[in-house]
Order: structure tokens, then C-alpha cells, then sequence
């Protein structure tokens, strides 16, 4: 035979092959023979490769679940922020009604003429003018630079209280008004600018909070504040600590601040943040200090506060109701 020969005949029988598989694909099969015959196809992967261990269809399920659950999980619980004012824009008056906390409760037969129309809390960089804020910060610098030259408090927190003229002095306080250098700091035309805003801003405590200025007295502490990053030495260091003022104050039925230096500018870290939300659903309420922002709120539990710890430079305020 020859080679071509040999080529031909081995083709035929290829192709004679062919036709005998084709053939019996189409041959009538039994239920038995084509249920065989889909077990066989099941077997054969479709759709990518076979489960490697046993179970894993099942293990890659839970595995799935479990992700979505912790993806829930985690945006549910995770802390929700808003925030009452950034350093970078001017409002005249920005801020929100809250629900009154039954603090007021028990004093409401002894004061019912101090009782908030509504609680709430509120900013306003328009109450102080630049010239106000001026003499204030030199009031402020100058209380300050006598109080780091007369010693000032060794933690991160000191305090100069113009009420009682407490000044921290190192890990206790002092009196300022019984010493010689405070006679040059508090001058009659400085304080009677202080004076002037501390009016101003009761105003507008009384107007938001729908009281009569009548009934709205300056009360114990009134103080300068500068906070820096330095590690605590005593309880009064701890500025950063959550805190109710109506507990730490005693009296307040208001608070009233006035931002001397610029959050991100002066000082980074040392924001307000208002605590709202429960522990599993917790929502932050941010203020950023700005010089001259006025941040008046209700005292009482429905504005838990603290304030972030100062990371660098110096924040100061001056807490005038
Ligand atoms: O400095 C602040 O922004 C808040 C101060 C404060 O919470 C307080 O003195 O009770
Ligand atoms: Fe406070």
C-alpha cells in the first residue's frame, strides 16, 4: 500500500468513527440512559470550576453574609456628624432648636421666669465688633502673659475667672485682684468694653431663648480661658472631659461663649462637639471656633459637651455669661 494510500484509509476510518458517534448521539436513549447521561453533564463544570473542599458553596455563602453584616453594622453604628459652624464662613446667627432635658424640671416653680421658650443652641459672629474683639484679645493677652509671668497653671488649662479674679497659679488658684501686677491689666476703658459686649451678648440670649434680659445675671465663673496640649497636673486640666454645665456650673441656665483665636489657624483639635444620638447611634454636633463667634446654648442635659483636647498652638476663650 502505498503512503497516499495508507493517508486515505486512515482518514476513512477517522471519519467512519465520526459518523458512528454522531449517530448514536442520535439514537433513541432509555429514561434510565439519559438520566445517566444528565448526571454525567451535572458533573461536567458549566459555569467555572467545581468547589474545591466540601461545603464551599455553603462557607462562601456565610462568608458573604457576614461581610454584608459588618457593612451594615458599621454604617449603622458608626458616628454621624454635622456641624453647627466652620471657622472658614461668617454667620450672623446659625443653629437649632433641641429638646428640652427635664433639668429644668425642678426649678421651674422657684424661676419659671428663667425657663427657655425652647432649648437649643446657636452661633453668631456678628454680635462682637472687630474693634470689641480687639480690645478683648489684648484684654485676654494681657491677662494671660501676666498670668504665665506670675506662673499660670502648670496642665494644659488655665483660667482666669474676672467674677471672682481666680487665677490658676500652678496646681491651685490665686486671687488677681489681690495682687499689685493685675492693677494695670484691667483698666476702666478695657472693661467697659468687656462690659458692653457681656450686655450684647445677653441680649441675644434673651431674644433666642425668649426670656427678659431682667432675669439674666452674670453668674459665677466668669473666666478667660487657654488651653493647650501640655498633659494634665490636676482634675481642672482635664478640659476635654463630657460635661453637662448645668452640673458643672450649678447655676447656669444659659451658656455663652466668645472664640478669641481660630480653629485651624490659632490651634488645631479643641473643637465643641455636642453629644446627641444614644451610644449605639451616636451624632456629633461640631463647632469650630472662630475669633469673635459667639456660641450661646441652653444648659441643661440636652447639650452634653466636651471639647476636644488642643493638639497644637493655643485656643482661648473668654466665657462671658
Ligand atoms: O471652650 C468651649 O468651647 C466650651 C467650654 C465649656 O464647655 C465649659 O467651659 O463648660
Ligand atoms: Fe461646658
Amino acid at each position: 500500500m502505498s503512503e497516499e494510500t495508507k493517508l486515505i484509509k486512515r482518514k476513512s476510518d477517522k471519519s467512519t468513527t465520526e459518523t458512528a458517534a454522531t449517530n448514536e448521539e442520535h439514537e433513541e436513549k432509555t429514561p434510565v440512559e439519559k438520566a445517566v447521561k444528565a448526571s454525567q453533564d451535572a458533573k461536567s463544570p458549566k459555569f467555572g470550576p467545581m468547589p474545591s473542599f466540601k461545603h464551599q458553596r455553603v462557607w462562601s455563602r456565610i462568608v458573604v453574609l457576614i461581610g454584608l453584616a459588618i457593612y451594615i453594622w458599621y454604617f449603622a453604628t458608626r458616628t454621624k456628624m454635622s456641624n453647627l459652624g466652620f471657622q472658614k464662613d461668617k454667620h450672623d446667627l446659625r443653629g437649632h432648636v433641641v429638646i428640652c432635658s427635664s433639668d429644668y424640671e425642678q426649678e421651674l416653680s422657684a424661676y419659671p421666669q428663667c425657663f427657655p421658650k425652647h432649648c437649643g443652641r446657636y452661633i453668631s459672629d456678628k454680635i462682637v465688633s472687630e474693634s470689641e474683639m480687639n480690645i478683648l484679645l489684648n484684654l485676654a493677652k494681657e491677662g494671660s502673659e501676666s498670668e504665665i509671668a506670675l506662673g499660670g497653671s502648670d496642665g494644659g488649662a488655665s483660667i482666669l475667672d474676672l467674677h471672682s479674679g481666680a487665677l490658676s497659679y500652678g496646681t491651685k488658684f490665686i486671687n488677681i485682684y489681690s495682687l499689685e501686677e493685675s492693677k494695670g491689666i484691667f483698666t476702666k476703658g478695657n472693661l467697659a468694653v468687656y462690659k458692653t459686649v457681656k450686655e450684647k451678648v445677653k441680649a441675644a440670649v434673651a431674644d433666642l431663648f425668649g426670656i427678659s434680659t431682667k432675669v439674666l445675671y452674670l453668674t459665677h465663673p466668669t473666666f478667660f480661658s487657654r488651653l493647650d496640649n501640655r498633659d494634665p497636673k490636676t482634675e481642672h486640666d482635664e478640659y476635654w472631659q463630657i460635661h453637662v454645665d448645668k452640673d458643672t456650673y450649678g447655676s447656669f441656665f444659659y451658656t455663652s461663649l466668645l472664640y478669641l483665636t481660630d480653629y485651624g489657624v490659632d490651634f488645631t483639635g479643641g473643637r465643641l462637639i455636642f453629644l446627641d444620638g444614644k451610644s449605639t447611634k451616636p451624632f456629633n454636633v461640631t463647632l469650630e471656633p472662630r475669633k469673635g463667634r459667639v456660641a450661646m446654648f441652653t444648659s441643661g442635659a440636652e447639650n452634653v459637651h466636651f471639647v476636644e483636647r488642643v493638639k497644637s498652638g493655643v485656643r482661648k476663650i473668654d466665657l462671658p455669661l
